[in-house]
């Protein structure tokens, strides 16, 4: 049965302008970043070095074969400030690009919910039972450029 009140979106899909890999630059942290993807995974790292290679990698795919090489340096404290840094991300994106804000704002209320059979932090797993967490970014940037919406109103 379909259901309307939901919105399922996938990480690999490059052409949704909600996806972390679409291609929509911007700049954050003094560095300009080719997309959310790239950003997320840099900031895995403390150290420049496999920063800058993640940054400046060609595509999510080779910046995602960059954070594999370098996996042993990634930072200790990653699983408190991910969401933060993705957060960080996504409404830099909308700012920079209004195309993706308004993609976001048409999604209305519905509950945005990042399919994934294996990933049980950013997606949903796959018995859905996952914390859906790119999906709640999503909706938390959606509620914010609501409020800046009405404030500028
Ligand atoms: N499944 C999934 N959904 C997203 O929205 C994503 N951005 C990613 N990225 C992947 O997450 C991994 C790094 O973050 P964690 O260590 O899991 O917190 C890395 O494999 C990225 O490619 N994945």
């Amino acid at each position: 049965m379909r259901d309307d009140t939901r919105l399922y979106i996938s990480m690999s899909d490059a052409a949704n302008p909600l996806s972390s890999v679409i291609s929509q630059p911007f700049r954050l942290d003094e560095f300009d970043w080719p997309t959310a993807e790239h950003y997320m995974l840099a900031m895995l790292f403390e150290d420049p070095e496999p920063r800058e290679a993640i940054r400046t990698a060609a595509d999510p795919a080779e910046a995602h074969k960059q954070f594999k090489r370098h996996k042993r340096k990634r930072r200790p404290d990653w699983e408190a400030v991910r969401r933060l840094y993705m957060t960080r991300a996504i409404y830099t994106r909308c700012q920079t690009h209004p195309e993706a804000a308004s993609a976001l704002l048409q999604t209305g209320d519905k509950q945005i919910i990042e399919s994934s059979l294996y990933d049980y932090y950013w997606g949903c797993g796959r018995d859905g039972r996952g914390h859906n967490t790119y999906g709640e970014v999503l909706m938390d940037v959606r509620e914010r450029l609501r409020e800046e919406a009405r404030t500028h109103a």
